[in-house]
């Protein structure tokens, strides 16, 4: 089983998983200087609209936890995603064992201490997430940075209080709180964009990325919690101290940047 460890990890992933050695893969480090500020952007403004959800399931993936939220009213639009429309699937997370790493897209070199990533699919020409995530551009996701502060995130603490029920892989439960993925995003909407894959196996090259430029604040003690996880799902307890990917090669892919 594929992992994080230097047996089983990013380094090796490619020998079973051939698109991990593809010539678009994620993430990728944002080089800041070379983000071509593309006014086509400027004049598509990427719009959202999530609902609020309750009772959403999350689940201990072995590899971190996932809450399924396929929202048939959500809406993701505009932008890089040309004239699709991109629906809500799911939403997880990257973090590493010390705050001083942890995201999966870096910026001029620099990670952040996690990456919140929101899942959609193109619903416009594909009929399930399982076929959009064999289209090039089947997937649009979000990824917004976690930088450390004092103030914990609310929304966070609705995913971290459940952390204690899916302590180990294949368990899952229901959030009780209500759930407002917009509550996840920046104030700040500007964004980099740029055709990658999905950072896990099998690494699908098949995800428009959009990477808030804006981290969202959460506590150390928020990230303490999930690396409590364990990616066993019996009594070993081997912790999910880590799950980013590192930056993979740009190669002669373009990176645009939006500032909203
Ligand atoms: N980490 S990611 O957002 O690129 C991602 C999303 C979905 C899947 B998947 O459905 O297997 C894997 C990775
Ligand atoms: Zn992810």
């Amino acid at each position: 089983e594929w992992g994080y460890s230097p047996t089983n990890g990013p380094d090796v992933w490619a020998r079973l998983f051939p698109q991990a050695g593809g010539a678009r893969q994620s993430p990728v480090d944002i080089c800041t200087s070379i983000a071509s500020s593309d006014s086509n952007l400027e004049m598509k403004k990427l719009t959202f609209a999530y609902e609020s959800q309750s009772d959403l399931r999350i689940l201990n993936t072995g590899h971190g936890w996932k809450v399924e939220a396929p929202q048939s009213g959500s809406r993701l639009e505009g932008g890089p995603l040309g004239e699709d429309i991109y629906q809500l699937e799911q939403f997880h997370c990257h973090w590493g064992e010390t705050s001083a790493e942890g995201s999966e897209h870096t910026v001029d070199g620099r990670a952040y201490a996690g990456e919140l990533h929101l899942v959609h699919w193109n619903t416009t020409k594909y009929q399930s997430f399982a076929e959009a995530a064999q289209h090039p551009d089947g997937l649009a996701v979000l990824g917004v940075f976690f930088d450390v502060g004092n103030e914990s995130n609310d929304e966070i603490e609705k995913i971290v209080s459940t952390l204690s029920e899916i302590k180990f892989k294949g368990q899952f439960t229901d959030i009780p709180d209500v759930i407002d993925p917009t509550t996840f995003l920046p104030s700040g909407l500007g964004y980099w964009t740029y055709l990658g894959s999905l950072t896990t196996p099998p690494c699908n090259e098949c995800v428009i990325w959009i990477v808030y430029k804006e981290p969202i604040t959460v506590t150390e003690e928020q990230l303490v919690q999930f690396r409590c996880l364990s990616a066993c799902s019996g009594e070993a307890e081997e912790f999910i101290v880590k799950n980013y990917r590192p930056p993979q090669p740009l190669g002669n892919r373009a990176l645009r940047e939006c500032n909203a």
